[in-house]
């Protein structure tokens, strides 16, 4: 059976993710309102808005954890087109090219730092060892994919530092190496593109510009396209080539940072926030703007 979707339509060549008039509801409440956007080739793109603007909900329906109620999501990646509203979670992340960290961190706390890295790989190297034992007994291509494996991990933790402690448990890494290393266990399935949900929270300021440079070096080196849910200004404002705004279910704003950030409608659903709120959000975009 083939997940290619020859009758989604053709998106222009820089487009590698088009979502039109996506809407979501939970029984009377509508989550996300007819919202349509582009994420691009060699871009990163941001979506942000105010608690409950419906970002996540968007994340869940471009990454299979929500089927939408109604609207159309074209991907078009080196394996073909699909329209991810008919696959399921897995068929988004293996087939189309996918993947995807949480707010919360994921990792396998109790496994190493290098296991994290390899598990990640686990479907191409079941796929190599023909799902036999005598696959994974080394008869075939398992033993140069296993080897594959492991030298794909150990690039990943040379590119985030953290080769020195490949076999430690990676409960055990600060909260900064652990966020790193769950962006690098995704980056280990080589996803056209990489959708990120607050990367930069809890983070500190060193963490947070470390955070900044692995995800240029992704769109720069690994030609990944970066869709980032993120509250932290200072973060969106540096690193995105495209923000999308939403302020209750709606696209209230989607352009280049800077004309974003002075949009009055992004402004003001900004500052339509609780009282305690709106000093840190003017900090920010004034740190931002600096
Ligand atoms: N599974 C669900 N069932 C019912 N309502 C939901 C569900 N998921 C989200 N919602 C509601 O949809 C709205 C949008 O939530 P969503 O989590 O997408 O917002 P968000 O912009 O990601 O918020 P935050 O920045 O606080 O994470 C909220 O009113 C939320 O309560």
């Amino acid at each position: 059976m083939t997940l290619r979707h020859d009758d989604a339509p053709a998106l222009p060549e820089d487009v590698l993710l088009r979502v039109e008039r996506l809407t979501m509801r939970f029984g009377g409440l509508t989550a996300v309102n007819d919202v349509s956007f582009d994420v691009r080739r060699g871009e990163i793109t941001a979506l942000i808005g105010p608690n409950g603007a419906g970002k996540t909900t968007v994340f869940n329906c471009i990454t299979g954890f929500y089927k939408p109620t109604v609207g159309r999501l074209t991907l078009q990646s080196g394996n073909g087109r699909f329209l991810l509203e008919r696959l399921r979670d897995h068929q988004i992340s293996r087939t189309a090219g996918v993947a995807r960290t949480f707010q919360n961190i994921r990792l396998f706390g109790g496994m190493t730092v290098l296991e994290n890295l390899l598990v990640a790989q686990h479907a191409p190297l079941m796929k190599a060892s023909g799902f036999t034992l005598l696959g994974v007994l080394g008869i075939g291509g398992f033993g140069a994919a296993e080897k594959a494996a492991i030298d794909k991990a150990k690039a990943w933790l040379e590119r985030i530092d953290l080769i020195d402690r490949a076999d430690d448990p990676a409960a055990d890494l600060p909260y900064g190496d652990q966020r790193r290393l769950e962006i690098a266990r995704a980056m280990c399935t080589d996803p056209a593109l990489l959708c990120l949900d607050e990367p930069a929270a809890g983070l500190n300021p060193r963490e947070s510009l470390e955070l900044n440079a692995l995800l240029r070096s992704i769109r720069d080196r690994d030609g990944t396209a970066l869709l980032l849910i993120e509250h932290d200004m200072s973060v969106v404002m540096e690193i995105s080539d495209h923000v999308i705004v939403l302020d209750y279910g709606k696209t209230i704003s989607d352009g280049a940072p800077r004309a974003v950030r002075e949009d009055p409608r992004v402004i003001a659903a900004y500052l339509g926030v609780e009282d305690e709120e709106v000093d840190e959000v003017e900090r920010e975009i004034e740190e931002a703007a600096s």
